[in-house]
C-alpha cells in the first residue's frame, strides 16, 4: 500500500472531487462520517465528547463529526481556535451547519480554556491536519499543552496536531500526545518513524474513498506492508516436493559465549521452511549445535572460540547467513575478506558481519551486490554515519541501497526495507515484547531460509520482517509482551505462516 506525501494527499482529495465528483462538502461530510462511525463503535453515548477545532478543514472536520455525534445523542462541546483570518470555507460553513444546542466556547486566549476536562470525557483534537505550515505558537501551542495535560484521552483527528506529516517536525515544537489517531485512508509518515511516531499513540486508518484512479497513477517511493501483500507472496508446498525443493542454506556464526545466537537463527531458518541448514561454528560450537538443533549439519572451525576461515565451496547453499554471534576477532574478518572476493550465492549479513563491514573498507567495497543487510540503527550509523534526523536517515538509507546495490532491513518499531530501486517498505506488524536480545538474531534465520527457498530478496525481506513480526504479536498474545523472548519467534513462526496465508 503506497503511502502519500500531505501534498499528494491534497491532490488525491481535490482528484476525487473533481472525478467522482463530490463537493469538497460532502467529501468532509464522508470523513466525518468515518470518523463519528469509529468513535460510535468504541464509546457509548453517555461518554462526553470535548472538540477542538482550528481554522481548517481538519477544524471543519471536528465540527461535522460534533454535529454527527449530537445527533446520535453524544453530549459534545466545541472550542473554536480561529485566530487565523484564513478559515477554511468547509470549515466555516460546518460551523454554520451546528446546532445551537451544542456549546461552544470561544478560544482566544488561554483564559478561555476550561480548568480542566471533565472526568471520563474524550478530548477530540481537529486543531490542525496535513495542512500545518510551521510550528504552533501562542494560542495554538496553549492550546496542545492544555490537552496534553489532561487526564482525558486525546484522539486526534488525521494526524496530531502540531506534527508535521513528512518532514521533521523541530525539536520543542508544540505537538499533541494522541491517545489514538483516526487518520483518512493512508498512514503519515510521521507515524512511522522513530522520533515523530509516539506522538500519534494508537492508529488507525479510515477509508474515506478518495479516488482509486488517482491512488493507482499516483507514484511514491513509500509503502507500507499489508496482509493481502503478504499473502500474495506466500507459496504453498507442492505434493511432488522434497527436501531438495527448499533449498539448502549456510550459517556463518557463533563464538565464544554466543552459540546460543547461531543456534537461534538455525531454528528460525528451518521454521520459515528451508529444506537443508548446514551451520558453521568455532570448535567449541559442535556439541551445542547437534544437540540444540539435531535437524541441522554443523561444520566447524579449527579454531576453539572463533571462526577463522569459511567453506571454500559454497556452490551447493542457495543463501549464506553470516553474522549472528560471529564476534568481531581479526581473523574472522580476514575470513569474510576472502568470501567476499569470491562469487557467493546470495548473502545475509546480520550483527558483526556488520560491525566488520562498517570498519572495513575493503569488505564494503566488495559488498556482492543483492546481498541483504539487517542493522538496527546503531549498526545502520556504524555504516554510513550518524543521521540528522529521521528522514536525513531514509535519505542516507537510499543512497547506502544504490551504491551498494544491496536490500537494507532497518530494525525499529516499524522496520524499514530499503532497495537499490529506492523503494522503501516500512512493516506493520511486532511489539515492543520484541525489544529483547536475540530476536535479530531469528531475524537472520527467517530471511536465510526464505532466500534459500528461491524468495527473491525483495520478497523474503517483505516476508521475512512480516512473519517475524506476526510470530512477535502471536506470541504476546499467548505469553504477553513483557516475558516475551527470543525463541518464542520461532515457536511462533508456523501460526504466523498460517495466519498470514488465511
Ligand atoms: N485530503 C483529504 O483526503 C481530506 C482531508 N480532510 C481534512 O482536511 C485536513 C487538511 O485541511 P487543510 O489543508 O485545510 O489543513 P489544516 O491543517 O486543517 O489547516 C490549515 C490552515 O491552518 C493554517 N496554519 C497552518 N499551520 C499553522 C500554524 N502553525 N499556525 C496557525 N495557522 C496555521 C493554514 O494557514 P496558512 O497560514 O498556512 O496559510 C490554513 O489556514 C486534513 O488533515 C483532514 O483532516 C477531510 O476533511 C476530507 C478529506
Ligand atoms: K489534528
Amino acid at each position: 500500500m503506497k503511502i502519500l506525501s500531505a501534498s499528494q494527499t491534497r491532490s488525491a482529495d481535490a482528484y476525487t472531487i473533481a472525478h467522482e465528483p463530490i463537493t469538497s462538502l460532502d467529501l468532509m461530510e464522508r470523513a466525518a462520517g468515518a470518523l463519528v462511525h469509529w468513535l460510535k463503535q468504541k464509546y457509548t453515548a453517555q461518554i462526553p465528547f470535548h472538540i477542538f477545532c482550528g481554522p481548517g478543514n481538519n477544524g471543519g472536520d471536528g465540527l461535522a463529526a460534533a454535529r454527527l455525534l449530537h445527533q446520535d445523542g453524544y453530549d459534545v462541546w466545541v472550542y473554536l481556535l480561529e485566530a487565523s483570518q484564513n478559515k477554511s470555507s468547509d470549515f466555516t460553513q460546518n460551523l454554520e451547519r451546528l446546532p445551537q444546542a451544542i456549546p461552544v466556547v470561544r478560544v482566544q486566549t488561554e483564559e478561555d480554556l476550561p480548568a480542566a476536562l471533565p472526568k471520563g470525557s474524550i478530548a477530540l483534537d481537529s486543531l490542525f491536519g496535513s495542512g500545518l505550515s510551521r510550528p504552533l505558537e501562542g494560542i495554538y501551542a496553549q492550546a496542545v499543552a492544555f490537552l496534553n495535560r489532561q487526564p482525558a484521552p486525546v484522539i486526534s483527528i488525521d494526524i496530531p496536531s502540531g506534527l508535521f506529516a513528512d518532514a521533521p517536525t523541530p525539536a520543542q515544537s508544540a505537538v499533541v500526545q494522541a491517545a489514538v489517531t483516526l487518520t483518512f485512508e493512508r498512514p503519515k509518515m510521521a507515524f512511522l518513524l522513530p522520533a515523530s511516531g509516539a506522538y500519534a499513540g494508537e492508529w488507525h486508518v479510515l477509508p474515506i474513498g478518495l479516488h482509486p484512479t488517482f491512488l493507482e497513477q499516483t507514484d511514491s517511493p513509500y509503502h507500507l506492508l499489508v496482509p493481502q501483500h503478504i499473502k500474495s507472496l506466500l507459496r504453498p508446498r507442492q505434493k511432488f516436493s522434497h527436501k531438495g525443493t527448499f533449498g539448502h542454506a549456510l550459517l556463518v556464526g557463533g563464538s565464544y559465549g554466543k552459540m546460543g545466537a547461531i543456534t537461534m537463527s538455525g531454528h528460525a531458518a528451518l521454521r520459515a521452511g528451508l529444506g537443508l541448514l548446514t551451520v558453521q561454528v568455532p570448535h567449541i560450537g559442535y556439541t551445542i549445535l547437534q544437540t540444540a538443533l539435531p535437524e541441522a549439519m554443523v561444520l566447524t572451525d579449527d579454531h576453539a572460540h572463533h571462526l577463522t576461515r569459511f567453506p571454500e565451496d559454497l556452490t551447493k547453499y542457495q543463501c549464506v547467513g553470516i553474522g549472528p554471534g560471529l564476534g568481531q576477532a581479526e581473523a574472522s574478518q580476514l575470513a569474510l575478506e576472502r568470501l567476499f572476493q569470491q562469487v557467493t550465492p546470495p548473502l545475509v549479513l546480520d550483527a558483526d558481519a556488520l560491525n566488520l563491514v562498517a570498519t572495513d573498507r575493503l569488505l564494503r567495497q566488495h559488498l556482492p551486490p543483492h546481498s541483504i543487510l539487517t542493522p538496527h540503527p546503531k549498526e545502520f550509523e556504524r555504516l554510513t554515519g550518524p543521521a540528522t534526523d529521521d528522514f536525513h536517515r531514509l535519505q542516507l538509507l537510499k543512497e547506502f541501497c544504490a551504491q551498494y546495490q544491496c536490500y537494507v532491513v532497518l530494525k525499529g518499531a516499524h522496520t524499514c526495507i530499503g532497495t537499490p530501486a529506492g523503494e522503501f517498505y516500512f512493516n506493520t506488524t511486532g511489539n515492543p515484547g520484541m525489544a529483547t536480545g536475540g530476536t535479530g538474531d531469528v531475524l537472520t534465520g527467517i530471511l536465510t531460509g526464505l532466500r534459500a527457498q528461491g524468495y527473491s530478496a525483495l520478497e523474503a525481506c517483505q516476508l521475512g520482517v512480516y512473519l517475524h513480526g506476526l510470530a512477535g504479536n502471536l506470541a504476546a498474545q499467548a505469553e504477553g509482551q513483557i516475558s516475551l523472548i527470543a525463541s518464542d519467534l520461532y515457536k511462533y513462526l508456523g501460526a504466523a505462516f498460517r495466519k498470514a496465508s488465511e
